[in-house]
């Protein structure tokens, strides 16, 4: 097995195998909890929808950003590439509740130009987003993966979400967006990094 990464003061991988039965069984114990009667003709499967769910939603506890980053070229490329606008639906490890929002991820590749295709920037933000997440580690872990994997000059990660438990519950303040960045190496640059951030915001 894979020696554990700790990355934002976390483990990173791996985690416990997910167990479908036990997450059946907690969801049947909350229903009865908050006051519903799980064995009403409506509830009946929703234990087991909620595991397929939660499955789904914590699938990246079960993944490496090795597993996704795989496909690398040498296009003697060397400036910044940047995808914007990558969707992220990821879950709050406080309340259990979605944030959701978009990831910006640029880097200036290696001096030998070494990149990966497009989509593996967009997947390696599911792999961090499909965990119990706060965003500054969602945001730090995409940023260390890129680093490591990529050896990349320089990597800048800005993040931007709305929380729904500031949204639906407690402060309750929707369309409130909380703003977080990861900058490393040449992005560092004042020059560069205000390159970077005014591609990112316009
Ligand atoms: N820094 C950070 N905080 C988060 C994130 N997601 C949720 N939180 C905050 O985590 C905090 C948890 O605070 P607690 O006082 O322990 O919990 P709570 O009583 O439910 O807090 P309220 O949300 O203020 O009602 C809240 O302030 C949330 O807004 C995140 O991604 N990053
Ligand atoms: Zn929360």
């Amino acid at each position: 097995m894979t020696d554990p990464v700790t990355l934002g003061g976390e483990s990173d991988f791996p985690h416990a195998d997910f167990d479908e039965k036990r997450a059946e069984n907690a969801v049947r114990e909350l229903l009865i909890a908050v006051g519903e009667d799980p064995d009403r003709e409506g509830l009946l499967e929703t234990p087991a929808r909620v595991m397929r769910a939660y499955k789904e939603m914590f699938a990246g506890l079960h993944q490496r950003p090795e597993d996704v980053l795989t496909t690398t070229f040498d296009l003697g490329h060397d400036e910044m590439v940047l995808v914007k606008d990558i969707e992220v639906f990821s879950t709050c490890e406080h309340h259990l509740v979605p944030f959701h929002g978009v990831a910006h991820v640029g880097y200036i590749p290696s001096t030998d130009g070494k990149i990966t295709g497009l989509s593996k920037l967009a997947r390696l933000v599911d792999v961090y987003a499909r965990r119990p997440q706060v965003q500054e580690r969602l945001t730090t872990q995409i940023a260390e993966a890129l680093m490591r994997i990529l050896e990349p000059r320089g990597v800048i990660v800005v993040v931007e979400c709305e929380h729904m438990c500031m949204s639906m519950r407690g402060i309750r303040k929707p369309g409130a967006k909380t703003l977080t960045s990861a900058v490393r190496g040449q992005l560092r640059d004042a020059a560069t990094r205000s390159e970077a951030m005014s591609l990112i915001l316009r």
